[in-house]
Protein backbone atom coordinates (compact mmCIF):
# COMPACT_ATOMS: atom_id res chain seq x y z
CA UNK A 1 0.00 0.00 0.00
CA UNK A 2 2.46 2.48 1.24
CA UNK A 3 4.34 1.81 -2.46
CA UNK A 4 1.84 3.70 -4.21
CA UNK A 5 0.97 6.14 -2.04
CA UNK A 6 2.02 9.80 -3.37
CA UNK A 7 5.69 10.92 -2.40
CA UNK A 8 4.29 13.68 -0.34
CA UNK A 9 2.43 11.50 1.81
CA UNK A 10 5.54 9.55 2.60
CA UNK A 11 7.54 13.23 3.82
CA UNK A 12 6.35 14.54 7.33
CA UNK A 13 8.04 18.21 7.10
CA UNK A 14 5.77 18.93 9.80
CA UNK A 15 8.35 19.41 12.36
CA UNK A 16 10.73 20.71 9.65
CA UNK A 17 12.68 23.55 11.18
CA UNK A 18 12.41 25.55 7.99
CA UNK A 19 9.05 25.74 7.57
CA UNK A 20 8.25 25.76 11.44
CA UNK A 21 10.21 29.14 11.43
CA UNK A 22 8.27 30.73 8.48
CA UNK A 23 5.15 30.17 9.77
CA UNK A 24 6.57 32.03 12.93
CA UNK A 25 6.12 28.76 15.02
CA UNK A 26 8.97 27.41 17.49
CA UNK A 27 11.60 25.63 15.46
CA UNK A 28 13.71 22.54 17.30
CA UNK A 29 16.98 24.52 16.02
CA UNK A 30 17.45 27.78 14.16
CA UNK A 31 16.98 26.60 10.46
CA UNK A 32 19.73 27.09 8.20
CA UNK A 33 20.55 27.27 4.56
CA UNK A 34 22.97 28.91 2.15
CA UNK A 35 21.76 31.18 -1.00
CA UNK A 36 23.83 29.62 -3.84
CA UNK A 37 24.54 26.42 -1.82
CA UNK A 38 24.78 24.15 -5.02
CA UNK A 39 27.49 24.88 -7.33
CA UNK A 40 30.64 26.83 -7.37
CA UNK A 41 31.83 26.30 -3.99
CA UNK A 42 31.43 22.04 -4.08
CA UNK A 43 34.50 20.28 -6.42
CA UNK A 44 31.67 17.52 -6.64
CA UNK A 45 29.20 20.09 -8.69
CA UNK A 46 31.97 21.01 -11.59
CA UNK A 47 33.29 17.08 -11.46
CA UNK A 48 29.83 16.30 -12.02
CA UNK A 49 29.01 19.27 -14.10
CA UNK A 50 31.94 19.45 -16.65
CA UNK A 51 31.21 19.90 -19.93
CA UNK A 52 27.75 20.43 -19.67
CA UNK A 53 26.60 24.25 -19.92
CA UNK A 54 24.78 25.49 -17.34
CA UNK A 55 21.08 26.09 -18.66
CA UNK A 56 22.03 22.49 -20.30
CA UNK A 57 22.28 21.27 -16.64
CA UNK A 58 19.29 23.27 -15.39
CA UNK A 59 16.82 21.73 -17.89
CA UNK A 60 17.62 18.33 -17.41
CA UNK A 61 15.78 16.47 -14.36
CA UNK A 62 18.18 14.17 -13.54
CA UNK A 63 21.07 16.65 -12.95
CA UNK A 64 18.89 19.30 -11.75
CA UNK A 65 18.04 16.48 -9.01
CA UNK A 66 21.94 15.81 -8.45
CA UNK A 67 22.93 19.02 -8.12
CA UNK A 68 20.50 20.20 -5.94
CA UNK A 69 21.04 17.70 -3.29
CA UNK A 70 25.35 17.62 -3.60
CA UNK A 71 24.76 20.70 -0.34
CA UNK A 72 21.99 18.79 1.51
CA UNK A 73 24.53 15.63 1.83
CA UNK A 74 27.75 17.54 2.25
CA UNK A 75 26.54 20.02 4.93
CA UNK A 76 23.13 18.93 6.48
CA UNK A 77 21.81 21.95 6.06
CA UNK A 78 17.40 22.46 6.58
CA UNK A 79 16.74 23.10 2.90
CA UNK A 80 17.49 22.26 -0.08
CA UNK A 81 17.00 24.78 -3.07
CA UNK A 82 16.52 23.90 -6.59
CA UNK A 83 19.18 23.85 -9.02
CA UNK A 84 18.10 26.36 -11.35
CA UNK A 85 18.83 30.24 -12.24
CA UNK A 86 16.55 33.05 -12.59
CA UNK A 87 17.05 33.24 -16.47
CA UNK A 88 15.94 29.22 -17.15
CA UNK A 89 12.10 30.42 -17.90
CA UNK A 90 13.07 33.19 -20.32
CA UNK A 91 15.44 30.90 -22.00
CA UNK A 92 13.02 27.85 -21.74
CA UNK A 93 10.57 30.51 -23.65
CA UNK A 94 12.70 31.13 -26.58
CA UNK A 95 14.84 34.16 -25.18
CA UNK A 96 18.19 34.26 -27.29
CA UNK A 97 20.79 34.11 -23.96
CA UNK A 98 23.29 32.50 -22.25
CA UNK A 99 24.71 32.28 -18.85
CA UNK A 100 28.69 33.16 -19.55
CA UNK A 101 30.81 31.56 -16.82
CA UNK A 102 32.33 34.64 -14.17
CA UNK A 103 29.89 37.27 -15.94
CA UNK A 104 26.52 35.73 -15.40
CA UNK A 105 22.98 36.02 -18.21
CA UNK A 106 24.32 37.57 -20.97
CA UNK A 107 21.11 38.61 -23.70
CA UNK A 108 21.36 38.21 -26.98
CA UNK A 109 19.12 41.00 -28.02
CA UNK A 110 18.14 43.36 -25.26
CA UNK A 111 14.89 45.00 -24.78
CA UNK A 112 14.73 48.50 -25.77
CA UNK A 113 11.48 49.21 -27.21
CA UNK A 114 7.41 48.68 -27.07
CA UNK A 115 8.43 46.38 -30.67
CA UNK A 116 10.92 44.37 -28.44
CA UNK A 117 8.61 43.84 -25.55
CA UNK A 118 5.49 42.98 -28.00
CA UNK A 119 8.70 40.30 -29.57
CA UNK A 120 9.11 39.11 -25.95
CA UNK A 121 8.05 34.80 -26.01
CA UNK A 122 5.14 33.86 -23.14
CA UNK A 123 6.44 30.76 -20.91
CA UNK A 124 4.57 27.61 -21.29
CA UNK A 125 4.27 25.26 -18.50
CA UNK A 126 5.71 22.38 -21.03
CA UNK A 127 8.83 24.43 -22.17
CA UNK A 128 9.89 24.01 -17.99
CA UNK A 129 8.39 20.31 -18.05
CA UNK A 130 12.21 19.17 -16.84
CA UNK A 131 12.23 21.50 -13.96
CA UNK A 132 8.83 20.06 -12.54
CA UNK A 133 10.24 17.00 -13.48
CA UNK A 134 13.11 17.16 -11.54
CA UNK A 135 11.19 18.50 -8.34
CA UNK A 136 9.82 15.02 -8.85
CA UNK A 137 12.70 13.40 -8.71
CA UNK A 138 14.42 15.32 -5.81
CA UNK A 139 11.05 14.73 -3.63
CA UNK A 140 11.39 11.18 -3.56
CA UNK A 141 15.35 11.82 -2.42
CA UNK A 142 14.78 14.65 0.26
CA UNK A 143 13.13 12.90 3.01
CA UNK A 144 12.26 15.56 5.48
CA UNK A 145 14.43 18.31 4.24
CA UNK A 146 12.50 21.19 2.74
CA UNK A 147 12.43 21.54 -1.25
CA UNK A 148 12.51 25.48 -1.95
CA UNK A 149 11.46 26.47 -5.63
CA UNK A 150 12.40 30.07 -7.30
CA UNK A 151 12.48 32.71 -9.56
CA UNK A 152 13.44 36.06 -10.58
CA UNK A 153 11.19 38.55 -9.77
CA UNK A 154 10.36 41.12 -12.26
CA UNK A 155 12.33 44.01 -12.20
CA UNK A 156 15.67 41.91 -11.76
CA UNK A 157 14.57 39.81 -14.65
CA UNK A 158 14.04 42.96 -16.84
CA UNK A 159 17.33 44.65 -15.24
CA UNK A 160 19.48 41.40 -17.34
CA UNK A 161 16.88 42.15 -20.45
CA UNK A 162 17.22 45.73 -20.76
CA UNK A 163 21.29 46.41 -19.89
CA UNK A 164 21.84 42.87 -21.99
CA UNK A 165 24.06 41.67 -19.02
CA UNK A 166 24.64 42.25 -15.54
CA UNK A 167 24.74 45.65 -14.79
CA UNK A 168 26.70 48.47 -11.68
CA UNK A 169 24.10 50.95 -12.02
CA UNK A 170 21.15 49.92 -13.92
CA UNK A 171 20.68 53.15 -16.17
CA UNK A 172 19.81 51.49 -19.55
CA UNK A 173 16.67 50.18 -16.86
CA UNK A 174 16.39 53.46 -14.59
CA UNK A 175 16.07 55.71 -17.61
CA UNK A 176 13.17 52.94 -19.39
CA UNK A 177 11.09 53.05 -16.22
CA UNK A 178 10.91 56.63 -16.04
CA UNK A 179 11.00 58.00 -19.89
CA UNK A 180 8.90 54.97 -20.99
CA UNK A 181 6.72 53.77 -18.63
CA UNK A 182 3.90 52.54 -20.86
CA UNK A 183 6.81 50.12 -22.21
CA UNK A 184 8.16 49.42 -18.88
CA UNK A 185 4.68 48.62 -17.56
CA UNK A 186 4.32 46.08 -20.41
CA UNK A 187 7.32 44.63 -19.50
CA UNK A 188 6.82 43.88 -16.21
CA UNK A 189 3.26 42.93 -16.89
CA UNK A 190 5.28 39.91 -19.39
CA UNK A 191 7.72 39.58 -16.46
CA UNK A 192 5.53 38.91 -14.16
CA UNK A 193 3.50 36.32 -16.07
CA UNK A 194 6.67 34.26 -16.98
CA UNK A 195 7.91 34.32 -13.59
CA UNK A 196 4.16 33.16 -11.86
CA UNK A 197 4.07 30.52 -14.84
CA UNK A 198 7.27 29.40 -13.64
CA UNK A 199 6.88 29.53 -9.96
CA UNK A 200 3.07 27.60 -10.11
CA UNK A 201 4.85 24.42 -12.35
CA UNK A 202 7.88 24.36 -9.43
CA UNK A 203 4.75 24.40 -6.82
CA UNK A 204 2.13 21.61 -8.21
CA UNK A 205 5.02 19.67 -8.99
CA UNK A 206 5.63 19.60 -5.16
CA UNK A 207 8.03 22.27 -3.63
CA UNK A 208 7.63 22.77 -0.23
CA UNK A 209 8.53 26.78 0.01
CA UNK A 210 9.36 29.50 -3.03
CA UNK A 211 12.08 32.63 -3.15
CA UNK A 212 11.07 35.53 -5.19
CA UNK A 213 14.56 37.22 -5.76
CA UNK A 214 14.65 40.59 -6.75
CA UNK A 215 18.17 41.00 -6.23
CA UNK A 216 18.90 44.22 -7.68
CA UNK A 217 15.87 46.00 -6.16
CA UNK A 218 17.73 47.86 -3.14
CA UNK A 219 18.86 50.22 -6.66
CA UNK A 220 15.63 51.19 -6.67
CA UNK A 221 14.12 54.50 -4.71
CA UNK A 222 11.11 53.34 -2.33
CA UNK A 223 9.27 55.66 -4.16
CA UNK A 224 10.40 54.14 -7.29
CA UNK A 225 10.17 50.57 -6.33
CA UNK A 226 6.29 51.17 -4.99
CA UNK A 227 5.44 52.76 -8.53
CA UNK A 228 6.96 50.57 -10.79
CA UNK A 229 7.98 47.00 -9.10
CA UNK A 230 5.79 46.41 -6.13
CA UNK A 231 2.33 46.13 -7.83
CA UNK A 232 4.29 43.15 -10.06
CA UNK A 233 6.11 41.32 -7.18
CA UNK A 234 2.90 41.18 -5.72
CA UNK A 235 1.14 39.99 -8.38
CA UNK A 236 3.54 37.40 -8.81
CA UNK A 237 3.07 36.34 -5.06
CA UNK A 238 -0.91 36.95 -5.29
CA UNK A 239 -0.70 33.93 -8.69
CA UNK A 240 0.69 31.83 -5.63
CA UNK A 241 -2.02 33.06 -3.23
CA UNK A 242 -3.27 29.36 -3.41
CA UNK A 243 -0.34 27.02 -2.67
CA UNK A 244 -0.44 27.05 0.48
CA UNK A 245 3.38 27.31 0.98
CA UNK A 246 5.99 30.14 2.63
CA UNK A 247 7.06 32.46 0.25
CA UNK A 248 10.05 34.41 1.06
CA UNK A 249 11.43 37.48 -0.94
CA UNK A 250 15.10 38.72 -0.95
CA UNK A 251 16.99 41.38 -2.41
CA UNK A 252 20.64 43.06 -2.19
CA UNK A 253 20.79 46.45 -0.31
CA UNK A 254 17.26 46.62 -0.10
CA UNK A 255 17.21 47.90 3.90
CA UNK A 256 15.17 51.32 2.75
CA UNK A 257 12.69 48.39 1.20
CA UNK A 258 12.09 46.18 3.82
CA UNK A 259 8.36 47.05 4.32
CA UNK A 260 7.02 47.79 0.89
CA UNK A 261 8.76 44.10 -0.13
CA UNK A 262 6.77 42.53 2.57
CA UNK A 263 3.53 44.67 1.76
CA UNK A 264 4.10 42.50 -2.06
CA UNK A 265 2.93 39.64 0.19
CA UNK A 266 5.78 38.16 1.39
CA UNK A 267 5.92 35.59 4.46
CA UNK A 268 9.60 35.49 5.07
CA UNK A 269 11.71 38.49 3.86
CA UNK A 270 15.48 38.13 3.25
CA UNK A 271 18.31 40.55 4.63
CA UNK A 272 21.81 41.30 3.38
CA UNK A 273 24.22 42.22 6.29
CA UNK A 274 24.03 46.52 5.77
CA UNK A 275 21.62 46.39 8.37
CA UNK A 276 20.90 44.09 11.62
CA UNK A 277 18.10 41.62 11.99
CA UNK A 278 16.31 43.29 14.79
CA UNK A 279 16.28 46.77 13.25
CA UNK A 280 15.09 44.86 9.85
CA UNK A 281 12.46 42.78 12.67
CA UNK A 282 11.39 46.50 13.28
CA UNK A 283 11.01 48.13 9.86
CA UNK A 284 8.84 44.96 8.48
CA UNK A 285 6.71 45.17 12.32
CA UNK A 286 5.87 48.75 10.98
CA UNK A 287 4.92 48.25 7.63
CA UNK A 288 2.02 45.55 8.61
CA UNK A 289 1.06 46.59 12.28
CA UNK A 290 -1.53 44.48 12.82
CA UNK A 291 0.12 41.59 10.91
CA UNK A 292 2.05 38.38 12.19
CA UNK A 293 5.49 39.12 13.34
CA UNK A 294 7.83 39.18 10.85
CA UNK A 295 9.84 36.33 10.17
CA UNK A 296 13.20 37.44 8.75
CA UNK A 297 15.83 35.32 6.98
CA UNK A 298 19.93 35.89 6.65
CA UNK A 299 22.33 37.97 7.12
CA UNK A 300 26.01 37.15 7.71
CA UNK A 301 28.02 38.49 5.54
CA UNK A 302 29.06 36.23 2.32
CA UNK A 303 32.64 37.66 2.86
CA UNK A 304 32.79 36.67 6.59
CA UNK A 305 32.85 32.97 5.34
CA UNK A 306 36.62 33.84 4.53
CA UNK A 307 37.19 35.62 8.42
CA UNK A 308 38.85 33.56 10.86
CA UNK A 309 36.78 31.30 13.08
CA UNK A 310 36.48 33.53 15.92
CA UNK A 311 35.35 36.13 14.18
CA UNK A 312 33.21 34.14 12.43
CA UNK A 313 31.20 32.53 15.23
CA UNK A 314 31.14 35.70 16.96
CA UNK A 315 28.92 37.38 13.54
CA UNK A 316 26.91 34.46 14.32
CA UNK A 317 25.88 34.45 17.25
CA UNK A 318 25.21 37.80 16.97
CA UNK A 319 23.09 37.49 13.81
CA UNK A 320 20.82 34.46 15.68
CA UNK A 321 20.33 36.80 19.02
CA UNK A 322 19.44 39.32 17.18
CA UNK A 323 17.20 37.21 14.91
CA UNK A 324 15.27 36.18 18.44
CA UNK A 325 13.69 40.00 18.19
CA UNK A 326 11.60 38.08 15.15
CA UNK A 327 8.48 36.04 15.01
CA UNK A 328 10.94 33.98 13.17
CA UNK A 329 14.65 33.73 12.10
CA UNK A 330 16.04 31.30 9.24
CA UNK A 331 19.45 31.53 9.11
CA UNK A 332 21.14 32.14 5.63
CA UNK A 333 23.91 34.74 4.65
CA UNK A 334 23.17 38.31 3.15
CA UNK A 335 23.81 36.97 -0.25
CA UNK A 336 25.22 33.99 -2.17
CA UNK A 337 28.37 32.12 -1.45
CA UNK A 338 30.82 33.87 -2.90
CA UNK A 339 33.07 31.72 -5.71
CA UNK A 340 36.38 30.29 -3.70
CA UNK A 341 34.72 29.84 -0.81
CA UNK A 342 36.15 26.80 1.30
CA UNK A 343 33.05 23.99 1.37
CA UNK A 344 33.94 22.62 4.88
CA UNK A 345 33.01 26.29 5.89
CA UNK A 346 30.11 26.02 5.21
CA UNK A 347 29.38 22.98 6.80
CA UNK A 348 30.99 24.23 10.04
CA UNK A 349 28.77 27.28 10.26
CA UNK A 350 25.80 24.81 9.40
CA UNK A 351 26.64 22.86 12.74
CA UNK A 352 27.80 26.18 14.38
CA UNK A 353 23.98 27.36 13.94
CA UNK A 354 22.66 23.83 14.81
CA UNK A 355 24.94 24.25 18.36
CA UNK A 356 22.97 27.43 19.21
CA UNK A 357 19.80 26.82 20.80
CA UNK A 358 16.62 28.56 19.51
CA UNK A 359 15.38 29.01 23.08
CA UNK A 360 19.28 30.06 24.57
CA UNK A 361 18.45 33.41 24.36
CA UNK A 362 21.26 35.74 25.74
C1 LIG B 1 20.96 37.45 -10.00
C2 LIG B 1 20.81 35.94 -10.05
C3 LIG B 1 21.24 35.09 -11.09
N1 LIG B 1 20.91 33.80 -10.73
C4 LIG B 1 20.29 33.79 -9.50
C5 LIG B 1 20.18 35.14 -9.08
C6 LIG B 1 19.51 35.59 -7.83
C7 LIG B 1 20.36 35.32 -6.65
C8 LIG B 1 21.50 36.29 -6.48
O1 LIG B 1 21.24 37.51 -6.36
O2 LIG B 1 22.62 35.83 -6.43
C9 LIG B 1 19.72 32.68 -8.76
C10 LIG B 1 20.44 31.40 -8.75
N2 LIG B 1 21.35 30.91 -9.65
C11 LIG B 1 21.72 29.66 -9.28
C12 LIG B 1 20.99 29.28 -8.13
C13 LIG B 1 21.09 27.87 -7.60
C14 LIG B 1 20.57 27.44 -6.41
C15 LIG B 1 21.39 27.81 -5.20
O3 LIG B 1 21.17 28.88 -4.61
O4 LIG B 1 22.24 26.97 -4.79
C16 LIG B 1 20.19 30.38 -7.79
C17 LIG B 1 19.23 30.53 -6.61
C18 LIG B 1 22.69 28.79 -9.95
C19 LIG B 1 23.81 29.43 -10.68
N3 LIG B 1 23.76 30.52 -11.51
C20 LIG B 1 24.99 30.74 -12.04
C21 LIG B 1 25.89 29.76 -11.56
C22 LIG B 1 27.35 29.67 -11.92
C23 LIG B 1 27.43 28.93 -13.22
C24 LIG B 1 28.61 28.05 -13.27
O5 LIG B 1 28.71 27.11 -12.48
O6 LIG B 1 29.44 28.29 -14.18
C25 LIG B 1 25.15 28.92 -10.71
C26 LIG B 1 25.62 27.69 -9.99
C27 LIG B 1 25.32 31.80 -12.99
C28 LIG B 1 24.75 33.13 -12.68
N4 LIG B 1 23.44 33.48 -12.85
C29 LIG B 1 23.25 34.78 -12.41
C30 LIG B 1 24.51 35.27 -11.97
C31 LIG B 1 24.76 36.65 -11.41
C32 LIG B 1 25.44 34.22 -12.13
C33 LIG B 1 26.88 34.18 -11.71
C34 LIG B 1 27.86 34.43 -12.79
C35 LIG B 1 29.23 34.01 -12.34
O7 LIG B 1 29.82 34.76 -11.52
O8 LIG B 1 29.69 32.97 -12.77
C36 LIG B 1 21.93 35.45 -12.34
Amino acid sequence: MTDIAPVSARRDLSQAPLLVAAAGGRPSRVPVWFMRQAGRSLPEYHEFRAGTPMLEACLDAEMVCEITLQPVRRHGVDAAILFSDIVVPLRAAGVDLDIVPGTGPVVAEPVRSAADVARLPRLSEDQVRPVADGVGLLLRELGDTPLIGFAGAPFTLASYLIEGGPSRNHERTKALMRSEPDTWHALLGRLTEIASTFLRVQVAAGVDAVQLFDSWAGALSERDYREFVLPYSAAVFASLADAGIPKIHFGVGTGELLGAMRQAGADVVGVDWRIPLDEAARRLRAADPGGPEPVVQGNLDPALLFASPDVLEREIVRIVDEGRSAGGHIFNLGHGVLPHTDPDVITRVTEFVHGLSPADAS
